[in-house]
């Protein structure tokens, strides 16, 4: 069993730690760096899992997964690169940042995978997109997806795809958690008490997600057509979405984030 250390154990770093061991791997085969020591000895508590300081992590780890923010990672690529054995696979979790950024920092032929992950992780439920950087090969890329299979689904991409997905699946899990906001907003509006608004919203939320992934008819036209009666309600609140520019605002907010998904990495040039 690979020794695996999170470097920064943030929300994402979290997440991917408890579903770990929520899929059944040993605590004592993880550990983790943190630069917070009160947040360090909060997730000790926790999990029962090891805090290192960065030499140890590298000395001691097969595998270091980075899940710094991408503002972050000049100090951190500081500290990893003078003790690094290019046989530790580097696997980046970071948005933005290109696989070349590591391999220029680190030791020649050190292998790296990029991966955007999303924070269903906690659930199992993650959407791992993952690709090779030029060092990486199929064992490098298997043993990333066995990892992220634990925690979700995983699919690999190449790399000139990372910051759409990025835009898509990374920050998607924020654009359904904000159009659940607004439908409970709207429940206020209408008179339903909050908590009724959120399990009414909520549920249908989960009910549409499965049936939009484990349903016969899939896709997600069919679906909103089937709800969608002739001189019906659903037809009366879709005029109002499109009268809002309710689709050209997402496919804007989506371009917006994938843009920005480029430029956290262009910092580094
Ligand atoms: N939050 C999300 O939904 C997603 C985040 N990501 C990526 O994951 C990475 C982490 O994001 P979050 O977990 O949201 O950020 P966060 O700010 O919650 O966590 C980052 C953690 O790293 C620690 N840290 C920073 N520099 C360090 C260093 N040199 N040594 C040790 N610890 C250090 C910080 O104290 C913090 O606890 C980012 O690069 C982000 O782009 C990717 C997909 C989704
Ligand atoms: O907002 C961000 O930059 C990170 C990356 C994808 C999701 N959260």
């Amino acid at each position: 069993m690979n020794s695996i250390a999170v470097l920064g154990a943030g929300k994402i770093g979290e997440s991917l730690l408890s579903g770990l061991l929520h899929a059944g791997r040993n605590p004592a085969d993880l550990l983790f760096t943190e630069r917070h020591p009160e947040r360090a000895a909060e997730l000790t508590d926790k999990y029962g899992i090891e805090h290192v300081e960065i030499d140890a992590a590298v000395r001691r780890a097969d595998v270091l997964i980075v899940a710094v923010k991408p503002q972050d990672i000049e100090p951190l690529l500081d500290g990893v690169a003078p003790l690094l054995e290019p046989s530790t696979l580097v696997v980046s979790l970071c948005a933005g940042l290109p696989t070349k950024l590591y391999e220029r920092r680190l030791a020649a032929g050190t292998p790296v995978v990029r991966v955007m992950p999303n924070t269903p992780m906690v659930v199992g439920e993650a959407m791992s997109a993952i690709s090779a950087g030029s060092h990486a090969d199929e064992k490098h890329l298997a043993l990333v997806e066995d990892l992220l299979s634990s925690v979700g689904q995983v699919v690999r991409v190449p790399e000139s795809q990372q910051d759409a997905v990025t835009a898509l699946s990374g920050s998607g899990p924020a654009y359904f958690f904000y159009l659940v906001e607004a439908m409970i907003d709207a429940g206020i509006l209408l008179g339903i008490p909050r908590a009724t608004a959120a399990d009414l919203i909520v549920q249908s939320a989960v009910g549409a997600a499965t049936m939009l992934r484990d349903g016969s008819e899939g896709h997600p036209v069919i679906l909103r057509e089937a709800v969608t009666s002739p001189a019906g309600t659903t037809i009366a609140g879709i005029r109002e979405l499109e009268k809002h520019g309710v689709r050209a605002a997402l496919i804007d907010a989506i371009e917006a984030a994938r843009d920005r998904s480029v430029e956290l990495g262009s910092a580094h040039d």
